[in-house]
């Protein structure tokens, strides 16, 4: 619902990482704390902050820093892996392609999305259809882009399925409600960001935000931030914009739209932004947890009873969510 929360809260999560897949360990104090903490997160802030995930640090940081040192690169360079409508909006953006409202963002990003095989889900996922584009061309640059990318996917991957186990502990719902039909072969986004120096910008490409206000679109996002740089705001109920001040060593989790329809509105995702005021580039790099492509998020029984039995939104095909999102964030022809 929402709160005048004026902090993010930390969760350890090492508990329900080490039991949330033993059956017998499911009822353990411990991890039932982590449900109550994530329960309590999901309501007042839509935001928390995960450590005990057991990713290693020196991962998180790589990841990091091959984003860098490829934003880095001269434009020529980054434009060799390029997005285009042909690439399924898949590759490299520069600075102010990415609009939200309307308005142009001043970040660049790499976009990736979880492969599509051709007519997989037919017309509805065709204009996310293509290859990710892995940068594999300058000398210098780390040889194992993408092997580095693809060990960090595959544990962000299975942690955000145990934080989603947790959260469906946390709405008295079976412990696999977000597994099978619904989240059970889990659609994937995932982003480089980089925030330029907002004044390395010419003045008329120049707008005031790194990313405009917005909620995310799945289930469960988790950011990876560069230490030291505060610039990812987080708005309260009374429309107070909150730093999401760097934690090392942490992932910033929040909640997406879908489980807003799931939960009928027990959890809400929070509005965010990116403003980087700092003198220093700031990269963060974002693995968005979404359902299944094709999946067809409506309120469920569990949740409906808690909040007066009728559903307050309409059914939502992910897919058709992401497809109409991804669309409107680009201007056709401007990139
Ligand atoms: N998958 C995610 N969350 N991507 C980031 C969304 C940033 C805002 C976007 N331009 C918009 O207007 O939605
Ligand atoms: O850069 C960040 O810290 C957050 C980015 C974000 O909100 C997004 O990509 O959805
Ligand atoms: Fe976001």
């Amino acid at each position: 619902m929402g709160s005048d929360f004026k902090t993010i809260p930390i969760i350890d999560v090492s508990p329900l990482v080490a039991k949330i897949d033993d059956p017998k360990s499911t009822t353990s104090d411990d991890l039932l704390e982590v449900v109550r903490q994530l329960d309590k997160a999901c309501k007042e802030a839509g935001f928390f902050y995960v450590k005990g995930h057991g990713v290693p640090d020196s991962l998180i940081r790589e990841v990091r820093e091959i984003s860098r040192s490829f934003f880095a690169l001269p434009a020529e360079e980054k434009l060799k892996i390029k997005m285009t409508t042909k690439s399924g909006y898949r590759g490299y953006q520069k600075v102010g392609v990415n609009i939200t409202k309307g308005k142009p963002d001043m970040h660049e990003a790499i976009d990736y999305y979880r492969p599509i095989l051709p007519g997989q889900y037919g017309d509805l996922a065709s204009p996310l259809e293509g290859n990710n584009l892995w940068y594999a061309y300058w000398p210098k640059t780390p040889f194992n882009f993408k092997e580095v990318m693809e060990d960090y996917l595959f544990l962000v991957k299975d942690l955000s399925r145990k934080i989603m186990r947790g959260i469906a502990l946390a709405l008295g719902a079976p412990i696999d409600a977000f597994e099978g039909d619904c989240a059970g072969d889990p659609f994937w986004v995932f982003r480089l960001m980089c925030y330029p120096v907002l004044t390395d910008i010419p003045e008329s490409e120049r707008t005031d935000t790194g990313i405009g206000a917005h909620t995310d679109y799945g289930l469960l996002s988790l950011v990876n931030q560069d230490d030291e740089i505060q610039a990812l705001e987080v708005q309260n109920r009374s429309g107070v914009w909150i730093y999401a001040v760097p934690i090392p060593g942490t992932f910033v989790c929040n909640i997406g739209d879908m489980l807003k329809v799931w939960t009928n509105g027990i959890y809400e995702p929070t509005v965010h932004r990116v403003i980087n005021k700092t003198p220093f580039y700031r990269v963060s790099v974002g693995f968005f947890y979404e359902s299944n492509f094709d999946a067809c998020i409506q309120p469920v029984e569990c949740c409906k009873q808690k909040t007066g039995g009728v559903a307050k939104y309409d059914n939502i095909v992910y897919g058709e969510h992401l497809v109409k999102k991804v669309q409107n964030n680009f201007v056709k022809g401007r990139y």
